[in-house]
């Protein structure tokens, strides 16, 4: 079982929540059909184009329809299934969320993004999420036959401490749904997840929605799948499709057998407090 194949759907998500849920059933059929998938992942924000002003229209409760298809086709294909990521409606909060299937169709765990982007690059992007999302608080894991895999969401990625933590608990495999942008994503998109993979010496797949220009937020798309040693495996261009890759657990050992990091870490040294001892008292 040190090998097994993940599939990312690169769905194009539009304003109809059916025709989006109905097309990612079957993308999810493909994934296993044509791609032999066992680990399949869908984008942040699929069954509602990415906008504050589209989460609370779009929004369900947990379990609710969107989360039932999805339950349904994990069963169908005995899957194990990250749903993306839908807007979700909990107590009078939003928040962005993202479920994950066993091949029983059990929800074995979710995950409410806990970064909120919020950012200003004048006149490039704005955007707060915060105006209408409420952010989460706990982090999400989950265990197949193959290895623990560790889930997060888009802006997440960018706080390394994070991935750090998935890491130390043993996580193999991180999966991001996201959906940067045409500003950030040329730059960054693919950085963090080779960063990420580097870091922790695992595999890193970030699903993004296909890129629609009418859309009032423009995903960047460009799926891929980055390996430990920060390799990219495979990666989309900005249309619908799926991309996938095989996840090697052997290679992942090969690595941190060869360049030893999470031995030789000095976590004596790595505070703040070590810091003031190395600088003298006169600057
Ligand atoms: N959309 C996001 O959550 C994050 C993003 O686009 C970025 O960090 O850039």
């Amino acid at each position: 079982m040190s090998k097994f194949k993940l599939a990312l759907i690169q769905l194009k998500a539009g304003l109809d929540k059916s025709d989006n849920v109905k097309r990612a059933i079957q993308f999810i059929k493909s994934a296993v059909v044509d791609h032999q998938a066992s680990v399949v992942a869908l984008p942040e924000c699929f069954n509602s184009p990415y906008g504050t002003q589209y989460f609370a229209k779009y929004a369900e409760t947990i379990p609710g329809p969107t989360t039932d298809a999805l339950s349904a086709a994990a069963k169908e294909h005995k899957i194990y299934l990250v749903g993306g990521s839908i807007p979700e409606t909990s107590d009078g909060k939003l928040y962005n969320t993202s479920t994950v299937f066993g091949p029983d169709g059990t929800m074995i765990s979710s995950f409410r993004k806990v970064h909120l982007f919020d950012i200003d690059i004048k006149g490039q992007m704005t955007f707060k999420e915060s105006d209408s999302l409420s952010p989460g608080s706990t982090f999400c894991m989950f265990d197949t036959e193959h290895c623990k895999i560790g889930v997060a969401i888009c802006y997440d990625i960018r706080f390394a401490e994070m991935a750090m933590c998935y890491a130390r608990a043993g996580c193999k495999v991180l999966i991001y749904p996201g959906a940067f942008n045409m500003t950030t994503g040329p730059k960054h998109w693919k950085l963090l997840q080779q960063a990420r993979a580097l870091d922790n010496q695992l595999y890193v797949a970030a699903v993004s929605p296909a890129r629609d220009e009418k859309a009032s937020y423009v995903a960047y798309g460009h799926s891929a799948i980055i390996n430990p040693w920060a390799d990219v495996l495979a990666e989309a261009d900005e249309t619908e499709q799926i991309v996938s890759a095989e996840i090697d657990l052997e290679f992942l050992d090969k690595v941190r057998n060869q360049i030893p990091i999470s031995k030789q870490k000095r976590d004596d040294l790595y505070k703040i407090e070590s810091l003031a001892k190395t600088i003298p008292a006169n600057q």
